[in-house]
């Protein structure tokens, strides 16, 4: 069985002052969830998050990461940083990365990898632009990403990550894949996972879904048949809307 997984991708929101009150609030109303429950602040809230969910059922995952351990990337956070520090868990392949930083499904490849020598989880983002639903290539798309992003991956390591089917289309703009398509689209991905990686890694992937996830959507959104749990922007900014949707 796998344990559904909800986490909070915050983007760039919340100073670390911010991020230590928000957990506070948090930690109480979520601690009966059923689910794994993961928040993923900016790098500046880690180590006050980390502190402040020790002994709780709280994760933390970091929203990106350079692939190599150190050297002269200006600006960059490597894996081995991140890993000393308690994360668990790295978004790879958001679609603002794409987006706005340029990042390729090349460089996502090397981050994937990075992350599993050394010991992070990835929560691997994949999805596709309005246009290219619209264009009818959302399947195309989705298997150019997985073949790319987890080329010269191993099985037993695609068995233990996380993808989040976030269409570009539902991000921040209030308009939620219905449950039904959503869950076409991850029932989608399981299959491709099968193909390239066999059933053990199929069937113990989590797929989450994301974009727009509200506390209204979450429950017909976990009903389904392969829709492992959410990936949460806006909503996970507010502790009571993020602590309705992971006791959905
Ligand atoms: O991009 C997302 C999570 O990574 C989704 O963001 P919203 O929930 O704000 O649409």
């Amino acid at each position: 069985m796998r344990k559904p997984i909800i986490a909070g991708n915050w983007k760039m929101n919340k100073t670390a002052k911010e991020a230590a009150q928000f957990i506070i609030e948090l930690r109480d109303k979520v601690k009966d969830a059923n689910c794994e429950v993961v928040v993923c602040p900016p790098f500046t809230s880690l180590t006050q998050v980390l502190t402040l969910v020790e002994d709780t059922n709280i994760e933390v995952g970091a929203q990106n990461m350079h692939y190599e351990e150190n050297g002269a990337f200006t600006g960059e956070i490597s894996p081995v940083m991140l890993k000393e520090l308690g994360v668990k868990y790295v978004i790879l392949g958001h679609s603002e990365r794409r987006m706005y930083f340029k990042e390729d499904d090349e460089l996502i490849n090397k981050k994937v990898k990075s992350a599993f020598i050394h010991g992070l989880t990835p929560i691997l983002c994949v999805g596709e632009l309005l246009e290219e639903r619209e264009a009818g290539k959302t399947f195309e798309v989705i298997d150019k990403q997985l073949i790319e992003d987890l080329k010269d991956v191993d099985s037993e390591n695609v068995a233990k990550m996380v993808i989040a089917y976030e269409p570009v289309w539902a991000i921040g703009t209030g308009k939620t894949a219905t449950a039904e398509d959503a869950n076409e689209v991850i029932k989608y991905i399981r299959g491709k996972i099968r193909e390239m990686f066999g059933e053990k890694a199929a069937e113990e992937i989590r797929i989450q879904y994301g974009g727009s996830v509200k506390p209204s959507t979450i429950k017909e959104q976990m009903e389904q048949s392969d829709i492992d749990g959410a990936l949460v922007g806006g909503a996970s900014l507010k502790v009571e809307d993020f602590a309705a949707i992971v006791n959905y």
